[in-house]
């Protein structure tokens, strides 16, 4: 079975936007989407890169684009008023969805929790409900997030997407080719399909 791997961290919107295409996109091409939760704050550290936001201008024109992406690909978006918001406790969730088969289905809830339904992915409250919504036990869940092993799944990721070129999100690695950013799911499409 052909393979995409998908890092991706909570707070970038685009990473929501390339999200939302993936489960398409992986049927038709026939792959399994591997989803990656990284530290996006770490990778930039160690890329030497930095938010796009930082340049004023870019950041209003990001505002634009990612409404232009959102009505083109017909999935709602609101920019969070959470953003940035601290991310890493629903990405640690990720893991133990992934242990019971559904990391898939907590991704896609939790994308469209932050920039969709502007619901804050801090809150423990927020993480129980999407847990409980993908059919996970909250309680139980929310412990897990709280151990090492879990913890130190979401430091490996986030140090292979840097040691495999990682330098913003979401990063997409068909084998050794990386494609950055949601413009460029063709080129992983025909890259699977090739
Ligand atoms: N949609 C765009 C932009 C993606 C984007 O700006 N991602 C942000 C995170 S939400 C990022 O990592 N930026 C790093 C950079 O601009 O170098 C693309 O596909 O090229």
């Amino acid at each position: 079975m052909k393979t995409l791997d998908f890092y991706f961290d909570f707070s970038s919107p685009y990473s929501y936007l390339a999200a939302t295409q993936l489960p398409a996109l992986a049927a038709r091409a026939g792959a399994t989407v591997h989803y990656r939760p990284v530290v996006l704050f770490a990778v930039f550290k160690a890329a030497g890169n930095d938010m796009p936001a930082k340049v004023p201008t870019k950041g209003a024109y990001m505002l634009k684009d990612l409404e232009r992406w959102a009505r083109h690909y017909g999935v709602p978006f609101r920019f969070s008023s959470h953003f940035p918001s601290n991310t890493l406790k629903a990405m640690r969730l990720v893991h133990v969805a992934a242990d019971q088969g559904k990391a898939e289905a907590f991704t896609q809830a939790a994308f469209r929790a932050m920039w969709a339904e502007d619901r804050d992915l801090a809150r423990p409250d927020t993480l129980a409900d999407l847990a409980r919504g993908v059919g996970l036990d909250p309680e139980a869940a929310l412990a897990a997030i709280e151990t090492q092993p879990i913890k130190d799944r979401l430091r490996a990721d986030t140090d292979a997407a840097v040691t495999r070129g990682m330098f913003g999100a979401p990063a997409i690695y068909v084998g050794d080719e990386l494609f950055w950013g949601n413009d460029r799911l063709h080129f992983v499409e025909e890259a699977l399909k090739g």
